[in-house]
């Protein structure tokens, strides 16, 4: 290294240092002010903070281009891709602090060789939670008799729930192309539609791969519950989605709810963040997107992409949700040897009460309008994550 290359390194590192870091968050992830402050990066990494807390769906291409961000932290409502970031030329780190990672092209991000981290499996217990009460608050009698569980896709959330099931002394008839067989994934995809009391979801939402495209899927999920599908299931199953709205196709659903009669929950839907009444009326539980919103998965997804963003600092995190965790008292032991206290651990029909009292408009354009979906979701009530 030659001495001008050593003064312009320095020169660099001052220049960083005077600028500091600025930060876009979408201000609905959790905890967003104790993880990202001063104290967990900026005295760390020698610079300073600056964060600009923004709705997810205002995040956009002409703020990012005027505040020019070090890092942008989002949840799921943000779609991150060329035309977001086109004007921005400062984006170092993406992080999403959710499961899903539909809404961001990461293939994009690499070429810009931006750094992206989601929180993998941060609400899978969470989730896996909101399932065993939706079907045990539309069938009691499932905590004392066998049940065939349908699972489809057995990654984080749905071998989670299968040992819950388990747990449970049901049966769980299990289907993801992508792993290897084994106890849980042990049934094709007509098996467990056409032989489960209840099926849930929990597949990423992908396309069919379009000639060489390679961010298209095998095993494309969009619209893997269509007519098609849907008639492969006794009407006596429930079934439960709650990883993306496009995984159903909701037309067909609505046809098939109106022939068969059948028990459908949805926490998650294909016109997100609005919902059709036409649609709703037909639901026996809905709900806004809130299966991984208690405070332990919210605040699992922000630690997750904190300590990512500080592995790309070089620093040691300073921050564990530990320390923002207020003391946790409901046990699934406890829920199990009590089940009439089921809506005491997580009132899913106050929630889907609470949706249905949105719908405005008339007929037949009444909905649930999407600023009444979004606030539903950041106002939502404390719910906790049951302990083992
Ligand atoms: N409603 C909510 O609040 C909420 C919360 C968290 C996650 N989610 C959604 O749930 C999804 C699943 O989460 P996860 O943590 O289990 O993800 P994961 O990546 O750990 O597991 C997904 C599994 O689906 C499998 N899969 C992919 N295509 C499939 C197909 N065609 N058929 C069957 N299986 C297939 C994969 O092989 C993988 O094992 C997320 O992608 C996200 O969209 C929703
Ligand atoms: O993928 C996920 O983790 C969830 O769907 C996510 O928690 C949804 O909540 P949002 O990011 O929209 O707040």
């Amino acid at each position: 290294m030659t001495n001008n290359d050593i003064a312009d390194a320095m020169d660099n590192k001052i220049n960083q240092m005077a600028k500091g870091i600025t930060i876009v968050a979408d201000s609905n992830i959790a905890s967003l002010n104790d993880f990202f402050n001063h104290a967990t990066l900026g005295q760390l990494s020698g610079q300073t903070v600056k964060i600009i807390p923004v709705a997810g769906r205002d995040i956009d291409a002409k703020l990012l281009s005027e505040v020019q961000p070090d890092i942008l932290l989002i949840r799921s409502v943000t779609q991150v891709n060329e035309a977001l970031l086109a004007e921005n030329h400062s984006v170092q780190f993406v992080g999403s602090a959710t499961i899903g990672t539909d809404h961001v092209d990461q293939d994009y991000l690499a070429t810009r060789d931006i750094t992206f981290a989601n929180a993998a499996g941060c609400s899978k217990h969470s989730v896996a939670q909101y399932v065993l009460t939706a079907i045990l608050t539309l069938r009691p009698n499932y905590w004392q008799q066998p049940v065939t569980l349908g699972i489809i896709g057995l990654g984080n959330i749905g071998s989670t729930l299968a040992q819950y099931a388990n747990d449970l002394g049901w049966q769980v008839l299990g289907y993801d192309p992508l792993l290897p067989s084994s106890t849980i994934n042990n049934a094709s995809l007509e098996q467990v539609l056409s032989q489960s009391n209840a099926v849930s979801l929990h597949v990423p939402l992908t396309s069919e791969k379009v000639d060489s495209d390679a961010k298209g899927s095998d095993y494309p999920t969009r619209h893997l519950i269509n007519a098609e599908t849907l008639a492969m299931m006794p009407a006596d199953n429930i079934l439960i989605n709650s990883a993306r709205g496009p995984v159903v196709n909701e037309n067909d659903l609505k046809n098939d709810i109106a022939h068969t009669g059948r028990q459908v929950v949805l926490d998650v839907f294909e016109h997100e963040p609005t919902v059709a009444d036409s649609l709703l009326a037909k639901l026996t539980i809905a709900t806004p997107h809130i299966a991984g919103y208690t405070l332990e998965g919210k605040l699992r997804g922000t630690q997750i992409i904190y300590d990512a963003l500080c592995e790309k600092l070089a620093i040691i995190p300073a921050q564990s949700m530990s320390n923002l965790l207020p003391l946790n008292l409901f046990l699934w032991s406890e829920l199990k040897a009590n089940p009439d206290r089921l809506s005491k651990f997580y009132d899913i029909m106050q929630d889907d009460a609470l949706l249905r009292s949105k719908i405005s408009g008339e007929n037949p354009d009444k909905q649930v309008n999407g600023a009444d979906f979004d606030g539903l979701r950041r106002d939502y009530h404390l719910r906790r994550e049951w302990q083992s």
